[in-house]
């Protein structure tokens, strides 16, 4: 395999790339997400139906196309009147038609005069005043008000939002909630970002499909694979395949090459270390590396670089590691191409229960978090995989952190 510093050199076409001053441990974890997002601009807009567009991101702001409520609207079911008659001490109404929200009452009405009205439907001409129906007597034809009158129960044109009102910015994701704004502005198209299609390329002579580890003495089950296109369809990407390839490099750099096409991320799973099948990076004859190997634990394998103008994210193979680093990397970068807010937003939870001092790297490990905070899951391991059921939380600790007291804040960020 490559070392990682002649690895690091970048090819002639690639000196535009920002680079950290060396590739070797001392790279940060700040300082390389930066880098990486550097690289990632939000990919194309395309149009896409309401029907189609939950969960994308919004390319364009949403305007309202019309007022809403659309005209002056009942808010309650009862009679239409205008409040001047009831100024004038009338409590007496002859009742003369009706309106409904697709059937309004087509006339005016005089004093003293009502029209039967349900919620939502528009307001006669001539009234600003619905009687609910609980305060009336009704009787032949008239009703007579029972009481003192109350609100108007009248909404108001355009009291919502009006016409030509932006209702969702740039960026907005397209949650149940703004879907509801969306159509309501009477938008039956939206621009949204494309999606980047994600390719994940797992290796390894002892991977197999979930299923079929026990057919071979020394099969293992490729736990990454379908987990991670899952975690990118949660990120806003689009999982396009997940191919397993045994440590051979002209395999794994047939696979690379094909992935490459469709893809706008190549994911390549494991063979990022320094075994004597370690051929990840290899596999990528034109890779023009960004970085590789940071200080974190774990995960210090990573690496992440371009190829053939697409984005190549290097995970370990051990699978807690390689979850760590899907989530600490993988996905801002599908954030940031599908433009999406960023997904790193580290808040501060109190310790619900001590931790042990962490070694001079920076340290992400898994928990679990409650009404009580943040629970470090103890004994963890970068090659755990049952541990991954339980944890729903990545707690980091900066190079050196001692020994926390429950109730110390410590920086969280969601799994
Ligand atoms: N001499 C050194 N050795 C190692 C170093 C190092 O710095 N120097 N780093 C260690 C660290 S940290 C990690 S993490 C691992 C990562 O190694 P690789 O990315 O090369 O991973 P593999 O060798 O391919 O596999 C490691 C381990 O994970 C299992 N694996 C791999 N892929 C999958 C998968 N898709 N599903 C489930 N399990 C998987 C694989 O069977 C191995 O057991 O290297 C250390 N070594
Ligand atoms: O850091 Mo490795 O990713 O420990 O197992």
């Amino acid at each position: 395999m490559l070392d990682a510093l002649s690895s690091c050199r970048p090819s002639p076409e690639a000196e535009s790339l920002e680079r950290p001053p060396a590739c070797a441990a001392g790279l940060t974890f700040d300082r390389a997400l930066a880098l990486l997002v550097g690289q990632a601009a939000p990919l194309g807009t395309e149009p896409v139906s309401l029907a189609e567009a939950g969960g994308r991101s919004l390319a364009a702001p949403v305007h309202a196309a019309i007022d809403a409520p659309r005209y002056d609207a009942a808010a309650m079911d009862g009679f239409a009147i205008a409040d001047a008659d009831l100024e004038a001490g009338i409590t007496r109404f002859v009742v003369v038609g009706a309106s409904y929200p697709a059937a309004p009452y087509p006339g005016a009405i005089g004093r003293g005069e009502a029209v039967r009205i349900m919620t939502g439907a528009p307001m006669p001409a001539g009234t600003d005043h619905v009687l609910m129906l609980e305060h009336v007597i009704a009787a032949a034809g008239t009703i007579r008000l029972e009481g003192r009158p109350g609100r108007r129960h009248v909404r108001p044109r355009g009291s919502d939002f009006a016409a030509g009102q932006r209702l969702l910015p740039v960026g907005r994701t397209l949650d149940p909630r703004a879907l509801a704004v969306a159509a309501a502005a009477d938008a039956g198209n939206v621009i949204v970002w494309r999606r980047p299609r994600v390719t994940f390329v797992a290796s390894g002579d002892e991977l197999a499909a979930p299923g079929r580890a026990r057919a071979t003495a020394l099969g293992i089950p490729d736990s990454l694979g379908d987990a991670l296109a899952l975690a990118v369809c949660e990120w806003g990407g689009v999982p396009v395949r997940v191919v397993r390839i045994a440590d051979d490099l002209g395999a794994l750099a047939g696979a690379a090459r094909a992935a490459l096409d469709g893809a706008d991320i190549l994911v390549m799973i494991g063979g990022a270390s320094r075994g004597d099948r370690d051929f990840a990076k290899a596999a990528l004859a034109t890779l023009d590396l960004v970085f590789a190997d940071v200080a974190i634990k774990p995960g210090k394998p990573v690496w992440y670089g371009r190829a053939k103008g697409r984005h190549v994210l290097g995970l370990p193979g051990n699978p807690t590691a390689a979850f760590t680093i899907a989530r600490l990397f993988l996905a801002p970068l599908v954030a940031a191409l599908a433009g999406r807010s960023p997904a790193h937003v580290w808040m501060p939870v109190p310790l619900a229960a001590p931790v042990a001092a962490t070694g001079d790297r920076e340290t992400f490990l898994c928990g679990t978090l409650s009404l009580d905070g943040v629970r470090v899951i103890e004994r963890q391991s970068a090659s755990a995989q049952l541990m991954l059921a339980e944890a729903d939380a990545l707690v980091r600790f900066a190079p050196g952190t001692p020994a926390l007291a429950a109730g110390t804040p410590v920086d969280t960020v969601r799994l």
